[in-house]
C-alpha cells in the first residue's frame, strides 16, 4: 500500500487485530463485525473480477468513487477510496492538493478520513431505521484506481499496475433518481424524519439532495369514497441516505441540512420516533465505534455523544426536527449556531473567563484551503459631488467577475483601512461579501456604492462620474472550496437579493452578558458519575492524548490560519481533557435544559410552524 502519500496512517491500538496484506483483492478492515450482509456481496465481486467483470468509475461526486459489479454485471457495491477525496493526492477530478491528515470540504474533517465515517454512519444506524445502506472499510486493489501522476510510483510502466487502497466500500442501492431531481412534496413525513434524526445524532454537515436516492415503488392505496372502496396503485418513494463521509467533525461546523425547510420537517415526531430517540444511548453508540472502528478519533465520539444529546433533549422539550435543526445551522457562515453559543457558553462557566472567545481554541487543522484571488484597492468618497453620496456613510468597491464559480465562494479580507475603525472594517468584509456571493454579473457598471453603516450596496456608479477618491485601504479576495449549500441549492441563499442579506443577526440565546453565573461546584462533582455518562477514560484505549486533540496520526503541524478571525475558529471537543470534557458535559446538558425551556415557551406564545392545511 502506498502509505507515504495514498494511505491515512490510521492510527491502531496495540490490541487491534487487523489482518493486512493477505493478497486477497478486497480485505475487510474496519466494520464488518456488524455487516454480513457486505461479506455476500464482496464475494459476489470477487468472482465478477475472476470472470473479468471489471467495475466502472462513476462519474457524480467531487471525490472518486467506483461502481463494481457481480457476475451479471449489475453494480453491487460503491467504492470510494480515502485518497481520492476531494483534495486528497489521488482525486481524480482535479479536486488536489493537500496531503491525508490536513483539513478537508469541512475544516474538522481531515482529508483521508470520510470513509471511516461513511462505516460510522452505518454502524450508528441501529435497524437500519434511516435505511444507510451496508458499508464497510476495505483494502481494496485494482488497477481502475487513479494515481495522479507526481504520486505514482509506477510511472512509465507500460501497464496498469493494481493499486492496493483503503477504501469504504457501501452496499450499491439500485434508485430512480436522487431529491435534487425530484419535489420534496411527496416525500412521507417519517422517511424525511427518519433521515433528519440521523443526520442530528452524527452531526451531518453534509446532506445535500445528492445525498438523498430515491426509490419508485408500486403500491396499492385502499380509498374510500361515498362508502365505495376504490383501490388504487400509487407511488411510493423510498429514501435513501449516502455519503456520510462529512459526519461526526472534530469540531463544530457548519451543518447543512437539506430538508430543514422541508414541511415534513416541522411535523411533530410520531410516538414511535420520540420513543427511538429516547432509548438512543450515546455512551454505549461511543464504546462500539471504539471497538469496531478504533481509528475513529476520540474528538468524533464525543461529537456523538454532544449531537444525541441534543437530539434527545430536544425531543423530550417537544422540539420537532426543523427547530432541532435550525439550532445546529449557522445562519451566515461566519456566524455561531445556537449549539455552537451554548458550548461557548458551557466552556467559559468552567473556565470563568470573562470573553466568550478566549474559551474558544480554534481546532487549527492547518492552513486553511484558501487562496488569493484578486486583491484590490478601495476608496473612500470624500465627498459627493455630482453623485450625492454621503462621505461619511458611503464607499464604494469594484464589481468583479468571478471564474468557476460552480466550486468556489469568495471572501474578502480586509489588510488594512488607515482611516476606518475596527468595526468599520469587518462592516466593509461583510458588504463585499454580500456583493460577491449572489454573483450577481450582470451589473452594468463596474462599481458599487456601499453604505458602511448597514453594509448593503446602496446603488452602482458610473466610476467616471465618482470625483476626488481617497484611497484607504485594500481588501483581499480569497476563493475557497464552496460551501455545498450555496452550490447545491441555489434558491435557498444566493436568491436573497444583496439588500437582504442580514449583517448582524444575534442568536434566539442571547448575549454573552445576558449568561448565568459560572458553575464552579461543577468542578467537585463525582468523577466516577461523569465517567459512567460521558464516556470511559481514554487512557483504557491506550491513546493517551486523543482526549486532547492531539492527532493521532502524524499529520502535518497542526497551525492557526493567520486569515481566520475569531469569528471563522472552531470549537473543538477533543482539545478538552477527559475531566473538562465531563464537566462541560454536564455544564452543557444544563445550559441546553434552559435554553430549550425558554425556546418552548417562547413557541407556546407564537403562532404554529404549519398551517393546519398542510398535510401529508
Ligand atoms: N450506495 C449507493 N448506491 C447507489 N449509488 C451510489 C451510492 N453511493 C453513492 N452513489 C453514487 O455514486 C456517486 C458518487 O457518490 P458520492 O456522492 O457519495 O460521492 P462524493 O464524491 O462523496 O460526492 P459529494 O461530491 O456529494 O461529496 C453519486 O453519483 C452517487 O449517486
Amino acid at each position: 500500500m502506498q502509505r507515504s502519500f495514498s494511505t491515512p496512517c490510521f492510527f491502531l491500538p496495540p490490541d487491534t487485530h487487523v489482518q493486512m496484506d493477505s493478497g486477497h483483492p478486497f480485505e475487510v478492515v474496519g466494520g464488518l463485525g456488524c455487516c454480513l450482509q457486505m461479506k455476500q456481496i464482496i464475494k459476489e465481486v470477487v468472482k465478477a473480477l475472476e470472470c473479468g467483470v471489471e467495475p466502472i468509475a462513476a462519474s457524480g461526486g467531487l471525490g472518486g468513487a467506483y461502481y463494481f459489479r457481480n457476475c451479471r454485471g449489475e453494480s453491487v457495491a460503491v467504492v470510494k477510496p480515502t485518497d481520492e477525496e476531494p483534495f486528497a493526492p489521488n482525486n481524480p477530478k482535479g479536486f488536489v492538493g493537500k496531503t491525508l491528515g490536513q483539513p478537508g470540504l469541512k475544516r474538522a474533517v481531515r482529508v483521508g478520513e470520510t470513509g471511516v465515517r461513511e462505516v460510522a454512519a452505518y454502524l450508528l444506524d441501529h435497524d437500519n431505521f434511516a435505511r444507510v445502506p451496508s458499508t464497510v472499510l476495505v483494502k481494496v486493489s485494482h488497477p481502475i484506481f487513479h494515481v495522479n501522476s507526481d504520486v505514482d510510483v509506477h510511472k512509465g510502466s507500460s501497464k496498469p499496475s493494481a493499486v492496493a487502497k483503503l477504501a469504504s466500500c457501501q452496499q450499491f442501492v439500485p434508485h430512480d433518481y436522487d431529491a435534487s431531481d425530484h419535489g420534496t412534496s411527496r416525500f412521507s413525513v417519517s422517511s424525511v424524519h427518519r433521515i433528519g434524526i440521523l443526520d442530528v445524532r452524527i452531526f451531518n454537515t453534509d446532506r445535500h439532495a445528492g445525498n438523498i436516492l430515491i426509490k419508485r415503488s408500486k403500491a396499492l392505496d385502499n380509498q374510500v369514497t361515498w362508502g365505495h372502496s376504490n383501490l388504487y396503485v400509487t407511488d411510493t418513494l423510498e429514501l435513501i441516505p449516502i455519503d456520510h463521509g462529512l459526519c461526526l467533525p472534530e469540531a463544530l461546523e457548519d451543518t447543512y441540512f437539506e430538508w430543514l425547510h422541508w414541511p415534513q420537517a416541522s411535523v411533530p415526531f410520531t410516538e414511535e420516533e420520540l420513543e427511538y430517540i429516547s432509548k438512543l444511548d450515546a455512551m454505549k453508540d461511543a464504546d462500539m465505534l471504539r471497538a469496531h472502528l478504533p481509528m475513529l478519533r476520540e474528538s468524533c465520539h464525543r461529537m456523538l455523544i454532544l449531537s444525541t444529546t441534543v437530539l434527545k433533549k430536544a425531543a423530550e422539550a417537544g422540539l420537532c426536527l426543523a427547530e432541532i435543526g435550525e439550532m445546529m445551522t449557522r445562519d451566515q457562515i461566519e456566524e455561531r449556531s445556537e449549539l455552537e453559543l451554548l458550548c461557548i457558553q458551557a466552556k467559559s462557566e468552567l473556565s470563568g473567563a470573562d470573553d466568550d472567545n478566549d474559551s474558544l481554541s480554534d481546532l487549527s487543522l492547518g492552513e486553511g484551503n484558501e487562496e488569493l484571488f484578486e486583491q484590490f484597492e478601495f476608496e473612500l468618497l470624500e465627498n459627493d459631488e455630482g453623485d450625492e453620496l454621503d462621505s461619511r456613510e458611503d464607499l464604494t468597491v469594484p464589481i468583479l467577475t468571478l471564474p468557476d464559480k460552480k466550486h468556489w465562494s469568495f471572501t474578502p479580507k480586509i489588510d488594512f483601512c488607515k482611516t476606518s475603525s475596527q468595526e468599520q472594517n469587518s462592516l466593509l468584509e461583510r458588504s463585499l461579501k454580500s456583493l460577491v456571493l449572489p454573483e450577481n454579473e450582470s451589473v452594468p457598471c463596474s462599481n458599487v456604492v456601499f453604505n458602511k453603516k448597514l453594509g448593503t450596496p446602496k446603488k452602482v456608479v458610473n466610476p467616471s462620474k465618482i470625483t476626488s477618491p481617497r484611497f484607504v485601504g485594500q481588501a483581499h479576495l480569497m476563493k475557497s472550496p464552496r460551501r455545498k449549500p450555496l452550490y447545491y441549492s441555489p434558491e435557498k441563499k444566493l436568491s436573497k437579493p444583496v439588500s437582504e442579506t442580514p449583517i448582524y443577526e444575534n442568536s434566539a440565546l442571547g448575549s454573552v452578558a445576558d449568561r448565568s453565573p459560572r458553575i464552579m461546584p461543577y468542578r467537585s462533582a463525582s468523577l466516577s458519575h461523569h465517567k459512567q455518562r460521558y464516556g470511559v477514560h481514554p487512557d483504557h484505549y491506550g491513546r493517551p492524548d486523543a482526549s486532547k486533540g492531539v492527532p493521532l496520526t502524524p499529520a502535518p503541524k497542526l497551525q492557526g490560519n493567520p486569515c481566520n478571525n475569531k469569528t471563522q475558529s472552531q470549537f473543538s471537543l477533543g482539545e478538552m481533557s477527559y475531566e473538562e470534557w465531563m464537566l462541560f458535559m454536564t455544564v452543557f446538558e444544563e445550559l441546553l435544559e434552559k435554553a430549550l425551556a425558554m425556546k418552548c415557551s417562547q413557541k407556546a406564545s407564537h403562532r404554529q410552524r404549519l398551517g393546519t392545511s398542510c398535510q401529508f
